[in-house]
């Protein structure tokens, strides 16, 4: 056949199958299709390209033209996965029916829908950490946001007023794997979210977050008339986000979710505050250095057994409370089992034998579950009497509490345990699934199967003895049935009436009536037998899907069990101690631990620091002291300290006194957040903007290092200033670690200012450091001697050593200087100080040899330390 320009017909020429393609495509806007296509799953033209760039996989070419890149369907699991983390939704795209060469083109359809924000897949999901989806709505009234998120995986729905520019924390403290808004406000949303949507962004057609639609949906999903039973005012912006989640799934997943049985109303008022930054310099979940789990304050804490308690700990370690009785019932629970040693190792013994029942039962609810599901469910209820038996007659109050409310589920129990085998093969197609007599129906077809094949051997036998040939054998595959077959050594002997099948290389294959009418029977009854089976396990997970609200109750209790029980354990294992918590603003650590260093450092080796705060102990502590004394550790450990206490845990000290905090700010180091379009300084003065223009005299205020990433004087001037503002006018418990030594000239201004430094030894040419945080503040950072144990060159460190001994000499650095009188000066002036400050200067410092470029003079500018005043580096 030639081909014809003139009359080619681009449509024509489209095979079916791309158009099926095609059709799938638009019918899932902004999803991957991924096409079946025999053994493979085919990508096509754009999704080509992209998969091929995101999966590493070759792209080619489909009849010379349509860009297509493939994954083996064996793989496909694996290659959901990776398209999933790095943000894509996909639409799996299925042959409906085998293929058969009679029909032009196999009938294909979408199954499947997989999106980050909508698994329920085990091997997708990170079993320790929740899976949330987003949703977004600016609220008529300017200024505040509706949200909502949903872990499908788990059921766990919830939604807030958000005023915007809380909206980021928020955001960060999910770090959800999806978020939905209307199409329309697209742009509005990401302003107001920041950097931190998740990369999978799905704008949603308008009308899904119209108020009446969206509040309609959930009422239904609800079967509710008004939200004020689960806590919430009936017009607010987070329920409307909370339609447009349950329309986005009800669309996407076609399964059911009555798994997700109640909205919760999120209330950032009963949690300690921590804004993004703060978590992420604390390193609560993930560490700065490489984001990773490992070496977090989370990898530390976490001692649980099992997927759920990892996952409420995590959550709990995100939004500690600050509700003083709540905090309490946790500490007396955790108490409770840190003292019964007993009762710990039973307690967290059994439920190390519990599955994952949370997101089991999920899967069992949204008809996702296997045998495997099943029977995992089962031996997790057989655990519950004992774990029941171990917590009656506790005298912790929430001990109690989770006593009551953990329901056996006999009922389930017994019929699963009925029902299901105790090792079922993974799919249930397969059979295996169901017990001998749970039905009599199967048993009888059991029974014909089993008859059936002793037949079998019993003819083979026969016709052993009939015939004399001993090497007869009764085979069977699934394409020739069960044959009779006889080697051609043999073939004289073969009886008349056997009739001819197959001829093999050297042997004969054969069939006889009798043979064909025994396998009829077994065959049929082994179908048969296998439908039955599925029917009955379908039926099964029906009946414990309708169980869906008692099963995940228990899993809600088994996860605050093992978090509580993980807590103590902790505690036992690094001897922590319950924190005191009180209602006044003041802290009183005594020989506290940095959590993390505490177990990642040699035994014995760290170093134990105080921290008191309050009425004589002063409200903030200057931490002075050479780098790599130990300044950032002890601040971040205070802020650590308390806020375990506030999440009910334990923490590292002898003793603790922890005022009841209602935010911890950090401001640390310097972050480069060029990515973000922000230099340096400019994110160091907008994390020490939000917190000045945020904490309250109930805040913990860290700042390690403010003013560094600016010329020197404008430092000092804007911490100097900071220093007075969180002193006076906030009066907040506040950690400032500085090397801007002269600010410790403010203790004889501020009465609440005190000063501290963490103390080295000076030996003949190193010094030793001793991590021990003492009153008084340093003199000096031995920077260059940190510089030599990070292997600058002997060089550099020599020229270093002059030029500041030059310095130091011919000018007197303020650092070095001791001022006699400071007088605080108001808010908002520049302080006066007094005494023996440097004389304003204008000439250039010279180090000892002519320096090899000219320093540039710097623009005069009123400063602490003089005018005009230079130094060349
Ligand atoms: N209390 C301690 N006990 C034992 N080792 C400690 C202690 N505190 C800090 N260290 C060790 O010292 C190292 C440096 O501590 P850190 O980062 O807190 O110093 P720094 O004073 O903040 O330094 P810089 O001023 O250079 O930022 C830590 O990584 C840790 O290994």
């Amino acid at each position: 056949m030639t081909f014809d320009l003139e009359t080619f017909d681009p449509d024509a020429a489209m095979s079916r199958m791309m158009q099926q393609y095609r059709d799938a495509k638009t019918q899932h806007p902004g999803m991957l299709v991924l096409f079946r296509n025999g053994d493979f799953y085919e990508l096509f033209e754009d999704d080509a390209e992209l998969g091929s760039r995101v999966l590493g996989i070759t792209l080619t070419k489909r009849d010379g033209s349509i860009p297509m890149a493939g994954v083996p369907v064996h793989k496909l699991e694996h290659y959901l996965g990776l398209l999933l983390r790095a943000g894509h939704r996909v639409a799996v795209c299925e042959q409906m029916e085998e293929p058969d060469p009679k029909k032009k083109i196999i009938p294909r359809e979408v199954n499947r829908i997989v999106t980050p924000g909508t698994i329920t897949d085990d091997g997708l999901l990170d079993p320790r950490a929740p899976n949330y989806l987003v949703a977004l709505v600016p609220a008529a009234k300017a200024g505040v946001y509706g949200i909502a998120w949903v872990d499908l995986s788990t059921g766990y729905f919830s939604a807030a007023d958000v005023p915007t520019p809380k909206l980021s924390d928020e955001l960060s403290r999910l770090n959800a794997v999806e978020c939905l808004f209307a199409d329309a406000l697209t742009n509005a949303v990401a302003q107001a979210a920041g950097m931190h949507l998740p990369r999978s962004r799905v704008a949603r057609p308008d009308w899904t977050f119209d108020p009446s639609t969206a509040l309609a949906a959930l009422k239904t999903h609800f079967a509710v008339s008004t939200f004020t039973g689960f806590g919430f005012e009936d017009a607010q912006p987070g329920l409307v986000a909370a339609g447009a989640v349950i329309i986005y799934l009800q669309e996407t997943l076609k399964a059911s979710l009555q798994h997700i049985r109640r909205l919760r109303p999120h209330r950032p008022d009963t949690l300690l505050a921590l804004d993004e930054v703060t978590r992420r310099s604390l390193e609560l979940t993930r560490t700065l250095r490489d984001n990773q789990r490992d070496g977090s304050l989370l990898s530390v804490l976490d001692r649980t057994v099992t997927p759920m308690g990892a996952r409420l700990l995590h959550d709990s370690v995100l939004a500690p409370l600050t509700d003083r009785p709540a905090i309490n019932a946790r500490l007396d629970a955790v108490e409770e089992l840190l003292k019964d040693h007993a009762l710990r190792r039973a307690v967290r013994e059994h439920l190390e034998a519990c599955s994952d029942i949370q997101r089991l039962t999920t899967r069992v609810s949204t008809a996702k579950a296997g045998p495997r599901d099943l029977s995992a469910i089962a031996r997790t209820l057989r655990k519950l009497p004992a774990v029941k038996a171990k917590l009656t007659g506790r005298r912790s109050p929430l001990l109690q509490e989770l006593e009551k409310r953990l329901e056996l589920c006999p009922d389930i129990r017994e019929l699963l345990d009925k029902a299901i085998e105790d090792d079922p093969p993974h799919i249930a197609k397969e059979g295996g699934v169901i017990r001998a007599g749970f039905s009599a129906e199967l048993d009888e077809l059991r029974a014909l199967t089993t008859d059936g094949k002793n037949w079998i051997a019993r003819y083979q036998a026969q016709e052993i003895t009939r015939t004399g040939i001993g090497s007869l054998k009764v085979g069977y595959n699934e394409i020739d049935g069960y044959y009779l077959e006889i080697t051609n050594a043999n073939e004289t002997k073969t009886p008349a009436e056997y009739k001819h099948q197959k001829t093999l290389k050297n042997a004969k294959r054969y069939y006889t009536p009798a043979l064909r009418e025994y396998e009829e029977k077994v065959v049929t009854a082994q179908d048969k037998s296998r439908a039955l089976e599925l029917q009955l396990f379908l039926t099964l997970r029906d009946q414990v899907a309708a169980q869906t609200p008692r099963l995940l109750n228990t899993a809600e209790v088994l996860a605050a069990l093992d978090m509580l029980s993980a807590l103590a354990e902790l505690a036992a294992a690094r001897n922590y101690v319950r924190p005191v918590l009180v209602d006044e603003p003041i802290l009183d650590i005594r020989d506290g631990r940095h959590p993390v260093l505490d177990q990642i450092l040699p035994p014995g080796t760290f170093v134990p620091n105080d921290a008191a705060f309050g009425p004589d102990d002063g409200t903030f502590w200057l931490v002075t002291g050479p780098n790599m004394a130990g300044k950032s550790t002890f601040l971040r450990q205070v802020a650590l300290i308390t806020l375990m206490a506030h999440m009910g845990s334990l923490v590292p000290a002898k003793s603790a006194t922890i005022g009841m905090t209602d935010r911890i700010f950090t401001r640390v180091g310097a972050s480069d957040e060029l990515s973000r379009g922000q230099s340096t300084f400019m994110v160091e003065m907008t994390e020490a903007a939000n917190i000045l223009n945020n904490a309250t005299p109930r805040s913990l205020v860290i700042l390690d290092e403010i003013g560094r990433g600016t010329a020197t004087y404008d430092g000092v001037s804007l911490a100097w200033a900071m220093t007075e503002y969180l002193h006076d006018a906030i009066g907040c418990r506040s950690l400032f670690a500085t090397h801007y030594h002269e600010l410790a000239q403010l203790a004889t201004a501020l009465p609440r200012l005190r000063n501290y430094n963490v103390l080295v030894r000076e030996l003949a040419d190193e010094i030793v450091f001793l991590h021990k945080i003492a009153p008084g503040n340093a003199e000096r950072s031995y920077g260059i001697h940190v510089a030599r144990l990070a292997g600058v060159p002997d060089a550099v460190l020599k020229r270093a050593t002059a030029v500041l001994s030059s310095l130091e000499k011919q000018h007197e650095l303020p650092g070095v200087s001791t001022p006699s009188v400071v007088t605080a000066p108001a808010l908002g002036t520049t302080p006066v100080v007094s005494g023996d400050l440097p004389p304003r200067k204008t000439n250039v410092v010279q180090p000892p040899e002519a320096p090899r470029r000219k320093p540039k003079p710097q623009p005069s500018s009123p400063s602490l330390f003089g005018e005009g005043e230079d130094v060349p580096f």
